[in-house]
C-alpha cells in the first residue's frame, strides 16, 4: 500500500514523533512511503525508506495529487497547519479533492493519523 506523508513546517515537529511513534507500522514490508520533499527529509533521517518528490510549494502537492488520481496512492497523512497562509494553497486543495474523488483515505492531523495507522498495525 502506497501512503504519502505530508507536513508543513508549522508541523514537522509533529510529523517527526508520529513517524518516530509508528516506525513498525511504516516498516512493514507492504508499506511503500512517498513524501514531499522536506517532510520526506524527515522520514529518511529516521531511516525509513521513503521517496522524496518535490517540495510543497514547488509541486509536491499536486504531484501526490496525480498519484491519488491515478490510483496509486491509497493513503495521505497531511499535517496541515491551519494557522498560517501557503502561497500554494491551490495544490493543497487540489490534493484534498482528490483523495475524496478517489476515496484515498486522508487525515489532516495528528489525532485522525493515529486511528488511521491503528488499521494498518498486524
Ligand atoms: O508544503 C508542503 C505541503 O503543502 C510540504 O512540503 P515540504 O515537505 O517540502 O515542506
Amino acid at each position: 500500500m502506497e501512503i504519502a506523508i505530508i507536513a508543513h513546517d508549522g508541523k514537522k515537529d509533529e510529523m517527526r514523533f508520529f513517524l518516530s511513534k509508528n516506525l513498525d507500522v511504516f516498516t512493514q514490508e507492504h508499506i511503500r512511503l512517498i513524501a514531499t520533499g522536506t517532510t520526506g527529509k524527515i522520514a529518511e533521517e529516521l531511516g525509513l525508506n521513503v521517496q522524496r518528490l518535490l517540495s510543497g510549494p514547488l509541486g509536491g502537492d499536486a504531484q501526490i495529487a496525480a498519484r491519488v488520481a491515478e490510483g496509486f496512492t491509497k493513503m495521505v497523512i497531511f499535517f496541515r497547519d491551519p494557522l498560517n497562509a501557503h502561497p500554494h494553497e491551490p495544490d493543497i486543495m487540489m490534493l484534498m479533492r482528490q483523495c475524496d474523488v478517489h476515496n484515498a483515505a486522508l487525515a489532516s492531523n495528528p489525532a485522525t493519523a493515529e486511528i488511521l495507522i491503528q488499521g494498518l498495525r498486524i
